[in-house]
């Protein structure tokens, strides 16, 4: 459903993040992309949402190239692709609530039917009793959760997670994996995540691909790419690991 078709991006400075990269992210899976700092992880998940444009080749969801979208186009891309973040990107001066109705109202859903879905949305990620407070009160696990309520709220059929787990402790960590892995089967939700942790691969990731240096070195199903490690950085990502 999302193909990548020998993409680069070229930064206006020179800087080539994503070198020549082919994968196809099946639907209804959960990929990971993991890669040292640098790799070019986060640029490869900006252009599956639109944010950055591929310098050469094609990214296409679902057949469509999206360097062929214009602004309308771009938006209904974005309203089906959902995203959460390390940091979190709360409103501080909004309420849980708040945070989670926002992309309802960006998208005109009308009052009564947006406070139906947020409750929805809040008891699915277990912070039903936290829609009136605002996000300093909270945990960063709490926190998490309130972003990837926001991220479904337009009900996404892709979910992109920039290491999204990276500011949490292993044991909020499992939980917030393991909420995504729920949703992912309950919903049909197909997740990219881009980490640089092999345990969050081996945790949550049916298919992976080890980029290094803006270069897809190794993909394919999880079990097999880490079983049969044959590139360096893919091995280096084991080794620390062990
Ligand atoms: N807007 C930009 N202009 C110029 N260079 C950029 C830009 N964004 C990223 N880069 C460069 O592209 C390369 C890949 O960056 P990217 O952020 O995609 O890597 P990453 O694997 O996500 O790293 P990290 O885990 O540290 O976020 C790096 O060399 C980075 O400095």
């Amino acid at each position: 459903m999302i193909a990548l078709e020998r993409v680069s991006k070229t930064f206006p400075d020179g800087t080539l993040a994503l070198d020549d990269v082919t994968l196809e992210v099946p639907r209804g899976s959960v990929y990971g992309v993991i890669g040292r700092s640098g790799a070019g992880k986060s640029t490869l998940l900006r252009l599956l949402n639109g944010l950055e444009r591929a310098s050469a080749g094609e990214v296409r969801v679902d057949g469509a190239a999206l360097s062929t979208l214009d602004a309308a186009g771009l938006r209904a891309l974005r309203r089906r692709v959902g995203m959460i973040f390390q940091s979190f990107g709360l409103l501080g001066n909004r309420t849980v609530a708040g945070n989670v109705a926002l992309p309802l109202a960006l998208a005109g859903v009308p009052r009564a039917e947006r406070d139906a879905r947020v409750a929805e949305l809040l008891a699915r990620v277990g912070l039903a009793d936290k829609a009136g407070v605002y996000p300093a009160r909270l945990s960063g696990g709490q926190r998490q959760r309130v972003g990837i309520a926001r991220a479904l709220a337009t009900r996404p059929d892709i979910l992109l997670c920039d290491e999204a787990t990276s500011a949490l402790d292993p044991e909020t960590t499992r939980s917030v994996l393991a909420l995504l892995g729920e949703l992912n089967r309950e919903l049909g939700l197909t997740i990219v995540l881009i980490t640089h942790e092999l345990s969050v691969v081996r945790a949550i990731c049916d298919h992976v691909a080890v980029i290094d240096r803006g270069r897809v070195v190794e993909s394919g199903a999880t079990e097999a790419v880490l079983g049969d490690a044959r590139h360096a950085a893919t091995l280096a990502l084991l080794g620390e690991a062990a």
